[in-house]
């Protein structure tokens, strides 16, 4: 990523299909050369904003600016703009070097310009020798790279992608998540990709918009995004999360605050001022959960007995859910070491529930979205 000049701008955009606002107000701002992934569930209008940039949708009101430039007047073709889409959208009929090289044809470049530029792009997707495949001999793979190869030859300032990767199979979905990450260093062309897919985002992208319902919920670093959600929503969209409901006691000291989990004192960290009986969540990822195999509470330590209720061993750490004592069911994940003589296997094995001070992050309770 270069230094953060702000290349594409939205600014109060509103949208609305019939009666239903689906885009209120809503602002962004992506930065040159970055990869920007939008993030949500079905239906919260990622692709909208998507389709607002290409120029497939106008706005009822707000601007979006390129490069300092208002758009709105452009047309989706004359915008430095190209798409691609989950479905490839290649033509069956044209060959490979045909296809890719249909956009520069189209604009009316040079033919020995055309077969320069072909080559390169699809150089740059690993597909030198295809060029006189059709579609139909090519896999979904391959299909996928050449519909990037396209998009790419057209040098456009911004690349979008609408969840690009979702027809391929799970291995080669990684594989291509790499591949798109090294394809955008190596061009340095600001992608804007959008997914419902929150690994794959946390993967890929430089900067991540979380949103819900046409709104913006976060954005920031995948590991911004991760380790301090900033409402309950980012929380349990991206990956497993533990809630506990917790109660102010006191502050401790700047931003430190004594809490009560259920009658357990613990001490937790905020970003934010907050009062004595103001109720919070506190959360914990299942890999932040300190897992001990004993049968009685240690008399130093805060924390919480239970048993183990369900193991799952997914090759790399050995996932449990737990069930306090209280009743509250957690989810933890542990490195896998088979050395350790205290580590036990067995269901309802009693086990002593903490963690590090530190490592839980606090959202204000109440705050859904
Ligand atoms: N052309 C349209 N006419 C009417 N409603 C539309 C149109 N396009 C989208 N919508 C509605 O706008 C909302 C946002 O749609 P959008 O496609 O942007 O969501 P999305 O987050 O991309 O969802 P998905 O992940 O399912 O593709 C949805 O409620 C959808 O039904």
């Amino acid at each position: 990523m270069t230094d953060n000049n702000v290349l594409l701008s939205l600014r109060n955009i509103i949208k609305r299909f019939g009666p239903q606002d689906v885009l209120s107000e809503f602002s962004l701002d992506i930065y040159d050369g970055e990869f920007f992934t939008i993030l949500g569930p079905s239906g919260c209008g990622k692709t909208t904003v998507l389709r607002l940039i290409a120029g497939f949708e106008d706005a009822d009101d707000g601007k979006i600016m390129l490069d300092g430039q208002d758009i709105a007047g452009i047309s989706a073709e004359r915008r430095p703009v190209n798409t691609v889409f989950q479905s490839y959208a290649l033509f069956p009929h044209m060959n490979v070097a045909d296809n890719v090289g249909y956009g520069l044809r189209m604009a009316g470049v040079a033919k020995a310009d055309i077969k320069q530029r072909v080559s390169e792009a699809l150089a740059v997707v690993e597909l030198k020798g295809f060029e006189l495949r059709k579609p139909h001999q090519l896999s979904g793979g391959q299909k996928q790279r050449v519909a990037i190869a396209r998009a790419i030859v057209m040098k456009p300032k911004v690349l979008l992608l609408d969840e690009s990767l979702s027809a391929l199979d799970h291995k080669l979905r990684q594989q291509m998540q790499m591949e798109l990450k090294q394809i955008q260093r190596q061009l340095g062309i600001t992608f804007v990709y959008v997914t419902h897919d929150q690994e794959e985002a946390l993967s890929m992208s430089d900067r991540v918009l979380v949103m819900n319902h046409g709104q913006a919920q976060q954005i920031g670093s995948p590991r911004e995004i991760y380790e301090a959600p900033r409402n309950m929503f980012v929380a349990s969209f991206i990956g497993e999360i533990n809630v506990f409901d917790a109660t102010v006691v006191s502050e401790t000291a700047e931003l430190t605050y004594q809490v009560d989990i259920n009658g357990v004192a613990k001490t937790a960290h905020a970003e934010f001022r907050l009062e004595p009986g103001e109720a919070v969540h506190v959360l914990l990822r299942p890999e932040d959960l300190r897992i001990e195999y004993i049968e009685d509470q240690p008399s130093d330590e805060q924390g919480f007995l239970g048993k183990v209720l369900e193991r799952s061993y997914t090759g790399k750490t050995l996932d449990s859910l737990i069930e306090l004592d209280c009743g509250k069911q957690l989810r933890s994940s542990e490195f896998f070491n088979e050395d350790d003589p205290s580590f036990d296997y067995r269901i309802n094995q009693r086990v002593w529930v903490s963690w590090i001070d530190g490592w839980e992050h606090v959202v204000k309770a109440g705050e859904l979205s």
